[in-house]
């Protein structure tokens, strides 16, 4: 069933109301259990709430930054430093700042074209709703990309694809990323399983991406991270799917911790790897993935889990369990980085990139990219 059928929007812009406007999400940490929306009436809220990742995902992180700004401008905030705070509460996915300055762009331009405060905010929460828009569009056309490239990867078959963390409805304005493309294949009848890593430590697959399955009617099946090796081993995987938070010149790939050994599995058994993020993540600052900052996260969500009321592990307070011994530090990186000889393609809304090379990556940061129309000879027509 998709998201939009559902009383709880995964972000909405709330002026409805009596008094100052507000931005509500959907609380991703109360999922699957209960869909409970969190009501952010300002910036502190709303950056608690990255944190906590109520809200996440790299295009939906974009999304939320730009409404943050735009929060930030219609209460009277300091719009310069709700920015700063916005862009920095999670360092690794790009379209966070990137969002965050793109609305914030928008609205120093109005107030240097002399706009008062009322019309420099509307200015902001327009570019905000038109980046919520391009993203919608985005996901409808890497959808498309994706499934016509595994048709020409894997032709005449129904598919097993392995994904990992979360990527669909929850993280985007649209289907999302990778999932898009798992629900494309779906859609046409062509799935056969969709293999969901729990992804370990926050369960973003078992606990979101099965519950985004679920309500998509897919046969699908969660498995403990630790398992996929065996998977590949018995053949039972076509492809991999996975989405990016910050993609550098070289074609590195960070996303959810787990993804390179993945990377590693599918090279090992000649499974395409395929990585599918919207052009706002690719990062023509970062030449090079050693250089992406990775977030280092609490070692609490290692060493405990939390009561059902708190499923992700991420409040650890009362209802927590240990799973190691008091004191027991840990390691605890949200990321990683995946190597560009080991993706085989990156299905962006401008076209698919493939080999994955620097100068084909570049391509897609400069204005004067250029296209060519077969698959595997740098990028195929968008
Ligand atoms: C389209 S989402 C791509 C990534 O943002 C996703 O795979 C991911 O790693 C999210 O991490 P999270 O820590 O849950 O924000």
């Amino acid at each position: 069933m998709p998201m939009e059928d559902h009383a709880t929007a995964v972000l909405r812009w709330d002026e409805s109301a009596e008094g100052a406007p507000k931005l509500v999400l959907l609380d991703q940490t109360r999922l699957p259990a209960e869909e409970v929306e969190l009501v952010c009436k300002d910036v502190s809220d709303l950056v608690a709430a990255i944190r906590a990742l109520s809200v996440r995902g790299a295009p939906l992180l974009g999304v939320t930054g730009g409404y943050g700004v735009a929060l930030a401008a219609a209460l009277g905030e300091d719009v310069a430093e709700a920015a700063d705070r916005l862009a920095s509460s999670r360092p690794t996915a790009v379209n966070l700042a990137s969002g965050v300055r793109r609305v914030e762009r928008a609205y120093r331009a109005a107030v240097g074209g002399g706009a008062g405060d009322e019309q420099a905010a509307a200015a902001a929460l327009a570019e905000a709703k038109a980046l919520h828009g391009e993203d919608a569009a985005a996901s409808t056309r890497m959808a498309h990309l994706g499934r016509e490239l595994l048709g020409e990867l894997l032709p005449g078959r129904r598919l097993r694809l392995l994904t990992h963390c979360n990527t669909g409805r929850l993280v985007s304005g649209g289907r999302g990323t990778a999932f898009a493309v798992v629900s494309a294949v779906h859609d046409a009848g062509d799935l056969e399983r969709l293999w969901v890593d729990e992804t370990r430590p926050l369960l973003q697959g078992s606990r979101l991406t099965a519950y985004e399955a679920e309500r998509e009617g897919m046969p699908y099946s969660v498995l403990a991270d630790s398992a996929a090796g065996s998977l590949f081993a018995a053949g039972q995987v076509d492809a991999v799917l996975i989405g990016a938070d910050r993609i550098a010149v070289d074609g590195s790939v960070a996303n959810k911790v787990g993804s390179y050994p993945l990377a590693v599995l599918a090279r090992h058994h000649g499974v395409p790897f395929l990585v599918v993020a919207p052009v706002t993540t690719v990062d023509g600052a970062t030449e090079n993935g050693r250089d992406i900052v990775v977030e280092q996260r609490p070692a609490g969500e290692v060493t405990q889990i939390s009561s059902p009321s708190q499923p992700a592990g991420i409040a650890v307070g009362g209802g927590s369990v240990r799973l190691a011994p008091n004191g027991a530090e840990a390691y605890n990186p949200a990321f990683d980085v995946t190597p560009p000889h080991l993706v085989t393609a990156i299905v962006t809304e401008a076209g698919v990139v493939s080999p994955v090379t620097r100068e084909t990556v570049a391509g897609l940061c400069s204005p004067s990219r250029t296209r060519t129309s077969r698959w595997g000879n740098g990028m195929m027509n968008a």
